[in-house]
């Protein structure tokens, strides 16, 4: 039977008039990977903070190992969070923050540790302030893998790592869980990237859950629908669209829906091109525009 590590009811969290969390209502389960999406400013740190008990909710339930997350120590002891621009003090080199990693996460590996400071070519002795902004990325990665904490929180840890280095994390995550499994929230903009990982999707915006839903039944849930605009207008008229673009006699539009044998010989015959929609294409339906922070983010790391 799952168990149901997070349960947060009606859950809020206001600054001054500004609701930056919305009375949502979600459930974490154990031994699984939830991808938290989502654009700029929706909330996912937010709500991660409020999870994390670094932060206290101005409204609703929030039950985590079956209590209230803030300042209960048996609680947080089960809970590693890796912020996306975590500090260390100035005086630390990453051996140090491994040498202390034991003392907060009961599970920590060593070797697990050193192993991932060898593949992520992590110089050990060196200040943390002296290193560059992937390797202090990577030291954070580090930390939470090899926490191997029941409940772990990355809030894009990815900050500065190269794509060699950001596959390595993917990679290494998937090979761990396999053989420790554990309930792990991503949170992250390079979505095709971690598709593959994620279990299940909470997606946010301004505040509220959009969307709470296997990964499994969410992925090709959508189909783009290219062509003629009269014979693309004709074929999606009656059915859920996400999403429309057209130039001269020519349209696109997306819709929520998976199609079967019978639309697919309809299309054919209409002369259209149908294409399966990635999770990032879907989430960008979804909330508006782009998710992603920088435009020329992907291509560069790609
Ligand atoms: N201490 C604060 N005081 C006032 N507003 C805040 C504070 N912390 C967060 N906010 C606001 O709450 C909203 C949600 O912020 P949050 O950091 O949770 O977003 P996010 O989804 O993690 O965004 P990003 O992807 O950019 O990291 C934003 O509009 C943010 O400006």
């Amino acid at each position: 039977m799952t168990r149901t590590v997070v349960r947060a009811g009606g859950l809020t969290k206001r600054y001054g008039t500004f609701t930056a969390v919305d009375a949502v209502d979600f459930t974490l389960e154990e031994n699984r990977i939830y991808g938290l999406l989502g654009r700029n400013g929706a909330g996912k740190t937010t709500v991660m903070q409020m999870l994390t008990g670094q932060i206290f909710p101005d409204g609703g339930t929030l039950d985590v190992f079956g209590r209230e997350p803030a300042e209960h120590a048996d609680v947080l002891r089960r809970i590693c969070f890796i912020a996306e621009s975590q500090r260390y003090p100035d005086s630390f080199k990453p051996s140090h923050v491994f040498t202390a990693a034991p003392w907060f996460f009961e599970h920590w590996d060593a070797e697990f540790a050193e192993r991932l400071v060898h593949d992520f070519r992590l110089p050990l002795n060196r200040y943390v302030k002296k290193l560059s902004r992937g390797q202090l990325s990577a030291v954070g990665v580090i930390v939470g893998l090899a926490s191997r904490a029941p409940l772990t929180f990355f809030d894009e840890p990815y900050l500065g790592l190269d794509a060699v280095a950001r596959h390595i994390f993917y990679d290494r995550l998937l090979e761990d869980y396999a053989e420790h499994p554990r309930t792990i929230v991503l949170s992250t903009h390079l979505i095709d990237e971690v598709a593959n990982l994620l279990e299940h999707l909470l997606v946010i915006d301004q505040g509220r859950i959009l969307l709470d839903r296997d990964a499994d039944e969410v992925r090709g849930s959508a189909t783009t629908v290219a062509g003629g605009r009269a014979a693309v207008e004709s074929f999606v008229a009656d059915r859920a669209v996400i999403g429309r673009e057209s130039l001269g006699g020519l349209a696109s539009v997306t819709i929520d829906e998976r199609l079967g044998q019978a639309d697919r010989i309809r299309a054919a015959e209409l002369g259209l091109e149908l294409a399966p929609v990635s999770l990032q294409q879907l989430i960008v339906h979804m909330t508006g525009t782009d998710l992603r922070a920088d435009p020329t983010e992907q291509e560069v790391a790609a």
